[in-house]
């Protein structure tokens, strides 16, 4: 059955959830406070990269049933079920999570409900906020108790965001158990078409399902630095953690996922979403069960440090005037997402301290720029590596894991190689005459 559909915030997730909704046969309007956005938007232009994302954007706002506005009176005149994918930052001098652009949705949205309607929260959100805010929707709409909220967690990865939008692994659905109202019935509308798949879909209440989405993330991130401790245990004994995490991950209680050791974890949630999760559990008065995800974080950070400080040592500790290549500027292929980046953060930093820094990213180049006006961008990875003493290959896109390491060494000033993210055929470049160090890896 086709729904009319509402979704706030036409960010990385929103945009790909409105157009996954109309590809799933529902009719949506997407809904952002960005005029520029919502310009782009329906004349059918993604304003950001995801694969696959412009042609099923493009298919639905030609085919009518996908178009964009900035008023929500509108939104809320036209759907019956509106979702909610507005930012949740990290709260500037703090770790908690900035609630008020979620805040703000609720305060607009909810009075213009005048008729039954159910609003699905799929931001990552400090657990307690969904119960908050179900409160307030009855409170501030005209239909009071017919204004119905839960919360629907969104796993989507960038790079992937449309096939895990029309083929997710499970669905969560919370639910305020004392009134569980209308929201399941029509969750099971929204997603029949998983659900036809057997996708799993589990209804929980309210705080579980926030919970749900910070652990699953949280757990990650927990992974990555795992692999990242093990590695510095590595880089002090010449162990390989690439060969160890092949064998640990054998284990199939372990897995081979997410056992990439390099420069560590980045990107718009991993970082925010620990950080807020333990301001959040310090609020809850259970700090001391999160303090592990402190140490997640500092070992993550270290990773950018060791990569400095290795550029450092391969220029006899002159990083003032050497010349460096960074090719990536994305926090991981496949995206042009440069908040909280390894790569950019390295780039920069390298710059702050006196580095000659070029950077290129295929698609990044645009958003690095603007944090970064005082960094060089170049045209091409070619251009980058031009006279580089040390190249460092910051984010594992495929143009950088196939670079020819003859034809780069023709154009370097010294053939030194920083693989931040173990992706480059080490037995190529060593055998090209280049010296290689990898993460947490035998260098040559
Ligand atoms: N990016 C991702 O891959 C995923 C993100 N999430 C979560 O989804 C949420 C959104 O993340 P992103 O899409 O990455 O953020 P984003 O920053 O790309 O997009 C947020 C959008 O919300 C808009 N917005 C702000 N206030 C608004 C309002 N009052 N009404 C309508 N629009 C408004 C902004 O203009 C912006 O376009 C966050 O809570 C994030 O943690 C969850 C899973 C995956
Ligand atoms: O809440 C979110 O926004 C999303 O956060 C992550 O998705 P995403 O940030 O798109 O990227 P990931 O593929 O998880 O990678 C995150 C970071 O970890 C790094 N990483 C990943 C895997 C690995 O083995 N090693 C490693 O360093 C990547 O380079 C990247 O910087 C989760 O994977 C999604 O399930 C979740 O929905």
């Amino acid at each position: 059955m086709s729904l009319r559909i509402s979704v706030f915030g036409t960010g990385y997730l929103g945009a790909t959830h409105a157009a996954g909704m109309a590809e799933l046969g529902h009719e949506v309007v997407g809904v952002d406070i960005d005029p520029a956005k919502i310009e782009r938007l329906s004349r059918g232009e993604v304003p950001f990269y995801e694969p696959g994302l412009p042609e099923l954007l493009r298919k639905h706002v030609e085919s009518g049933r996908l178009r964009f506005t900035t008023d929500a009176a509108e939104a809320a005149e036209f759907a019956d079920v509106h979702f909610i994918g507005v930012g949740t930052p990290q709260k500037k001098g703090s770790y908690a999570a900035d609630m008020t652009f979620v805040d703000s949705v609720i305060e607009t949205l909810a009075p213009l409900i005048t008729r039954p309607a159910v609003i699905l929260g799929k931001s990552t959100v400090p657990v307690g906020t969904a119960a908050r805010l179900a409160a307030r929707v009855r409170e501030l709409s005209p239909v009071g108790d017919d204004a119905q909220l839960g919360w629907n967690p969104e796993f989507l990865r960038e790079g992937f965001a449309v096939e895990d939008t029309l083929r997710p692994d499970r669905l969560v659905i919370g639910v305020d158990k004392d009134r569980p109202g209308r929201i399941e019935e029509v969750a099971r509308e929204v997603y029949a078409d998983a659900i036809s798949r057997d996708t799993p879909f589990l209804v929980t209440d309210l705080a579980t399902a926030e919970l749900v989405k910070v652990s699953a993330n949280a757990f990650l991130a927990t992974k990555i630095s795992f692999i990242n401790a093990i590695a510095e245990v590595c880089e002090a004994t010449g162990a390989d953690v690439v060969e160890l995490a092949d064998a640990i991950g054998h284990d199939a209680r372990i897995g081979r996922k997410f056992l990439g050791a390099g420069l560590g974890f980045g990107g718009g949630c991993l970082p925010k979403d620990i950080r807020a999760f333990m301001a959040r559990a310090g609020e809850l008065g259970v700090d001391q069960a999160l303090t592990f995800l402190r140490e997640v974080d500092d070992v993550n950070m270290r990773r950018r440090e060791h990569v400095i400080g290795l550029v450092e040592g391969e220029l006899n500790g002159r990083l003032q005037g050497g010349k460096v290549a960074v090719l990536g500027a994305a926090f991981k292929p496949e995206s042009d997402d440069i908040r909280d980046s390894p790569a950019l953060d390295v780039a920069g930093r390298l710059h702050l301290k006196g580095a000659d820094v070029r950077v290129f990213d295929p698609e990044a180049m645009a958003n690095a720029a603007k944090v970064w006006p005082t960094l060089t961008f170049t045209e091409s990875a070619a251009e980058a590596v031009k006279d580089a003493e040390v190249v460092v290959v910051a984010t594992e896109w495929k143009e950088f894991r196939s670079l020819d390491p003859h034809a780069v060494a023709d154009l370097v000033a010294g053939k030194v190689v920083i693989d931040g993210r173990n992706c480059l055929p080490a037995e190529r470049w060593i055998d090209a005459g280049w010296r290689y160090l990898g993460m947490g890896r035998h260098s040559s």
